[in-house]
């Protein structure tokens, strides 16, 4: 399946003011094209919208200007069942009020499967099951999800999106509650099903060296610059991230076992603290 974005610009609506008297949230419309076994990394500063841009690419909000796309259909134009068997979300984990099994949640996420008065069955607690393995965290099914780490539920929120078998797959932050294991594990988990399944994936990190990690596509915003698409090698550059970051990095390709790897570093790793920031 493929993703497009078009012309895509947003902005918040204040109340009592008229359209053309607010200014969009990005400095230049939104284009790109996303296909099978691709993966796009979002970057950008805080506050630079990287989270209402995924909403608007899902239609969680509504584009102000252009249109998300697939297969060349507007979003607009199907229904929400239809969209959410397509587009499998991961928002950014935050705790649980109700206290649901781990595995309950994870099996709500066949709900785009299940009839509305229909129970799920055996072979949805079974796929439940299955995500929950996948994603390294089969041993807490019974618990109740008022009582996992940040990082045990974000895992549990990237298993209930799985199991509904998306086509896209979008993340926000995945990494963010995570040590550097389970972040290990959830890179590859979603390198691996994106490259074998061919998923299409949108990603929202703050991890930049991560983007080079998927390898595929970038996507960079900041409230002082237009928002660049294109491929990690020509976006993932130190010019780039000192516009787009304010911060000086190095960016350095090393070898391990014949595997060429490519991270940036930030210069001021190594220096004396600055007594005046
Ligand atoms: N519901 C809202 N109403 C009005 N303004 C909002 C709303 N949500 C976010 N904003 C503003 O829109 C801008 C972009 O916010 P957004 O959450 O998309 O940024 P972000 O890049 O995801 O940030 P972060 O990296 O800190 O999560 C910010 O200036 C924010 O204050």
């Amino acid at each position: 399946m493929i993703l497009t974005v078009k012309d895509g610009n947003y902005f918040y609506p204040k109340k009592g003011r008229a359209k053309k008297d607010v200014s969009f949230l990005y400095n230049n419309d939104i284009n790109f094209e996303l296909h099978p076994g691709e993966i796009l990394s979002i970057l950008g500063p805080n506050g630079a919208g990287k989270t209402t841009m995924l909403k608007c690419m899902m239609g969680l909000l509504e584009w102000q200007k252009g249109a998300t796309l697939l297969d060349g259909k507007p979003l607009t134009a199907m229904s929400q069942k239809e969209v959410w068997r397509k587009i499998g979300y991961v928002p950014q984990a935050s705790r649980m009020t109700f206290s649901y099994s781990i595995l309950d949640l994870v099996t709500m996420g066949r709900a785009v499967y299940i009839g509305a008065f229909a129970q799920p069955t055996k072979r949805d607690r079974e796929l439940a099951l299955e995500c929950l393995d996948l994603v390294g965290i089969a041993h807490l099914a019974e618990q109740p999800c008022t009582a996992v780490s940040g990082g045990e539920l974000q895992l549990a929120l990237i298993a209930r999106t799985l199991v509904a078998e998306p086509e896209i797959l979008v993340l926000d932050e995945p990494e963010s509650h995570l040590d550097i294991h389970k972040q290990k594990i959830i890179l590859q988990t979603i390198k691996k099903l994106v490259k074998e399944r061919g998923l299409a994936c949108i990603i929202n990190t703050h991890y930049a060296n991560h983007a080079f990690y998927f390898g595929d596509k970038v996507l960079m915003v900041a409230k002082d610059q237009p928002v660049i698409t294109g491929q990690v090698s020509d976006i993932m550059t130190e010019q780039n991230i000192l516009d787009y970051f304010h911060i000086e990095v190095k960016r350095l390709r090393h070898e391990i076992d014949g595997q060429v790897y490519e991270t940036m570093v930030p210069k001021y790793f190594g220096m004396d603290y600055d007594v005046n920031m």
